[in-house]
């Protein structure tokens, strides 16, 4: 059986997974599913992952329930020594930090206002929530002040987990670019890359109008 990819393309770390996954031509079958429909919360999802998130890598009886965990599987699996993941182990290390900082910070922020619009169909979001997502373009222009990607000054698997986040979150909070510079120049060479343009592109569009249609201030 070939592995799988149960995926959603509105959902930033399921596009992570997508983009890397195409990088390395990682042999999977991808399978969208229908959170809408509840397709996350059948009893064989809920056997492969209990947590009920998406996207979820399976290869025979081996299985991956979380993004970040899956870009460096994927990337020392089949990224033939990329220097998108260097196994110099400072260099690697600055980079887990970042896919850390993505999975805790940047996606968790976002996460706490999209899933219970999505999933759940509550509307409206707090003025703390939007601060937390305005507090994290200090963050990343602090960060791109010392490096000119996030954790090295080459792009690394560690910009694509976050672009598939930071992409969306100009919809919710406009960025002023005069005041995050480096954050607008990374988010601009970020979105130059081909699998950027393919395989993020559109579905933070849609999630992202999503999202701002959803997210007048309580
Ligand atoms: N840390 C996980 C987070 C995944 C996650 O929270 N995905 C969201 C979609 S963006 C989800 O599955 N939400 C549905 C739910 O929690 O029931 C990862 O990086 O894979």
């Amino acid at each position: 059986m070939p592995a799988k990819l149960y995926k959603l393309d509105q959902s930033p770390p399921a596009r992570a997974a997508i983009m890397v996954c195409k990088i390395f031509n990682v042999p999977v079958e991808m399978v969208d599913l229908n959170v809408l429909e509840g397709e996350h919360l059948t009893p064989e999802y809920l056997k492969m992952n209990p947590c009920h998130t998406i996207p979820v890598f399976v290869d025979g009886d081996f299985v991956i329930h979380d993004s970040h965990a899956m870009l460096m599987y994927f990337a020392d699996t089949y990224g033939n020594n990329s220097p998108l993941y260097p196994k110099d182990i400072k260099q690697r290390t600055l980079i887990n930090q970042k896919l850390f900082f993505n999975d805790g910070v940047l996606f968790t922020r976002l996460r706490i206002i999209a899933n219970p619009a999505f999933v759940h169909g509550v509307k409206g979001v707090t003025k703390m929530q939007l601060d937390n997502v305005q507090e994290t373009y200090d963050f990343l222009e602090a960060f791109l002040s010392r490096h000119k990607f996030l954790a090295l000054d080459h792009i690394t698997i560690a910009d694509i987990a976050a672009y598939a986040t930071v992409s969306m979150f100009h919809y919710i909070v406009p960025l002023d670019t005069n005041k995050y510079p480096k954050l607008a120049a990374w988010l601009k060479e970020m979105e130059k890359q081909p699998y950027c343009q393919k395989y993020n592109a559109a579905g933070a569009k849609a999630f992202g109008e999503y999202m701002k249609s959803v997210t007048e201030t309580k």
